[in-house]
């Protein structure tokens, strides 16, 4: 992250999208998410939506100007990307004052703030941004620009060319426009029909940086190139190198990108997801509820385990006995170690209360042990599974944190006691486990199991940031262990089978539950 004090001030010149995708709203969205402190000269106001723009206003030139001179007399400008210029005379006015400015900056001897174009045209829905006149003076504010970011349809525009097709075709286009104009030219393959997307920064004499990603496949690519450009001026800002810049705002945008899904904004083309990485950490939370989101963003993982074989059989009765038999098993070697992992968090405890809470349950939870293993289980105990140890290995061996390793146990308590709600529910007298599911119906864990939530909670309000992150990634990790774990069983098929189930949720890093 930033250091306090090598901020930079990103200032961003386009029009307004109400629908907050693209133009200015998505350049502060990115800009910030890039790590900048983002301004906004507004050049013109669209009404749009996700399906298209209905409307265009654009505000006296001369208006324009007042609103840069109102940040360039009172605020160092780092970094400037440039969007919707709506007419000719809007752009004028930009190019008189943005060569006024770095002109001033460069006799003054203070340092240029580098300038991303971004030539914008046509928006993704197919409505026209710049009417025909204005190219010859956007041609003119070029001068001013050190990188051009035009998609396939406005290189070609500008090349005078017909639309490349493929790559290579792009890259020849931008290398003549960098020649013609003295500009780098970030090609953007947004537009092809390739598998994989890929940009490149451009100067005459080809290409200097390279970066692709997979295509996602998507209707969430409205306002992807304002996106990308404002996170481009952001990096450079902060980097001083452009091919640095531009891997990081690629690697930021397939994020984006691939997150989109996410959001729920509009029917048409919907926007990109900005801010995912910065919502996954623990900092936003509602105050007071951090854990209720939590379990929010477990949720996936809830269903897929509601939605397992062993569950539903185990619900229904058709469960196979030798399955049960298996599971109890596993489950017996399971809380022997849970227990184990309680009372190191009963060790690391910082007060008596929460001392004597986790020493409590690691004695229930032996008990528990022993009665499952007197009453169902008749021989010695099976070899612990892959699942089976993977779970306790993140549990005993992964930290010596104490918030962590309370935030690591609290899915065991959370989800069973969720669960066996359900299965409690669908007991009768004559169901083939009804004593086994009756043990789920216990008062006291519901109970334990609301005090454990409201212990990690108090853990995580008085947790610094990085500590809450470090805590959700371990709560999330044993969700996904849970899973893994009622996904062993035969009553999943193949154990081949059983593995997708768990890979489909791998988060990123090394939380994945071993097989
Ligand atoms: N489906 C996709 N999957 C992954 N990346 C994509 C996809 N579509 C576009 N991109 C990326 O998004 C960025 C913007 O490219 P694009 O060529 O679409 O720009 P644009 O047309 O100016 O964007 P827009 O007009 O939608 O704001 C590029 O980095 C491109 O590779
Ligand atoms: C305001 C604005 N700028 C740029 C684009 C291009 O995506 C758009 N749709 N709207």
């Amino acid at each position: 992250m930033n250091p306090v004090h090598g901020t930079k001030n990103i200032l961003s010149i386009a029009g307004s999208d109400p629908s907050g995708g693209a133009g200015i709203q998505a350049d502060l969205k990115s800009i910030a998410a890039a790590g900048g402190y983002g301004m906004a000269v507004i050049s013109a106001l669209t009404a749009q939506n996700t399906h298209g723009v209905n409307a265009v206003h654009v505000p006296p030139a001369g208006f324009l100007t007042e609103q840069l001179r109102a940040i360039g007399t009172d605020i160092r400008i780092d970094g400037i990307k440039i969007g919707m210029l709506a007419n000719a005379q809007v752009i004028n006015e930009l190019t008189d004052w943005l060569a006024e400015f770095r002109g001033a900056a460069t006799q003054a001897g203070t340092p240029v703030p580098a300038v991303v174009l971004d030539p914008v045209m046509v928006a993704t829905s197919g409505d026209t941004l710049l009417d025909e006149a204005a190219g010859a003076a956007l041609r003119r504010l070029f001068a001013h620009a050190d990188v051009i970011t035009p998609n396939i349809p406005e290189l070609a525009v500008l090349a005078g060319a017909a639309e490349a097709a493929d790559w290579d075709s792009a890259i020849d286009q931008a290398r003549e426009l960098a020649a013609r104009y003295e500009v780098l030219v970030l090609a953007k393959g947004g537009h092809l029909d390739s598998a994989r997307c890929r940009d490149g920064i451009i100067d005459a004499s080809g290409v200097l940086f390279e970066v692709e990603s997979a295509r996602h496949s998507t209707a969430n690519t409205h306002g992807t190139g304002c996106s990308l450009s404002s996170a481009l001026a952001t990096f450079y800002a902060r980097s001083g190198d452009w091919g640095a810049a531009l891997r990081s705002s690629k690697t930021w945008l397939d994020t984006a990108i691939a997150r989109s899904g996410e959001l729920e904004v509009g029917s048409g083309h919907g926007p990109i997801n900005h801010l995912a990485r910065l919502w996954d950490g623990a900092a936003i939370d509602v105050a007071g509820d951090a854990l209720q989101a939590w379990w929010e963003r477990i949720s996936p993982i809830r269903t897929a385990i509601d939605e397992l074989g062993f569950i539903r059989t185990l619900q229904d009765g058709s469960l196979d006995a030798a399955d049960f038999e298996d599971y109890l098993g596993q489950d017996a070697i399971y809380l022997r170690g849970y227990a184990r992992a309680m009372s190191r968090a009963a060790a690391l405890a910082p007060d008596t209360e929460s001392q004597r809470f986790w020493a409590a349950a690691a004695s229930s939870c032996l008990e528990e042990e022993l009665a499952l293993h007197r009453g169902r289980l008749a021989g010695p105990l099976p070899e612990p599974s892959p699942s089976t140890t993977a779970y306790l290995n993140h549990l005993l061996a992964g930290t010596d944190s104490y918030p962590v390793l309370a935030a690591a146990v609290l899915p065991c308590f959370w989800i069973y006691q969720d669960v066996g709600t359900r299965l409690a529910a669908a007991n009768h007298r004559a169901h083939p486990y009804a004593d086994w599911l009756s043990t789920y119906a216990d008062p006291g864990f519901e109970e334990a199991t609301a005090a454990a939530i409201a212990l990690v909670n108090g853990v995580h309000a008085a947790a610094d940031a990085r500590t809450r992150q470090a805590m959700w990634c371990a709560f999330e990790a044993s969700a996904l262990h849970e899973l893994a774990f009622f996904a062993q069983t035969a009553a999943e098929g193949p154990r081949q089978a059983t593995n997708t189930a768990a890979a489909d949720f791998a988060p990123e890093g090394d939380a994945v539950p071993a097989r």
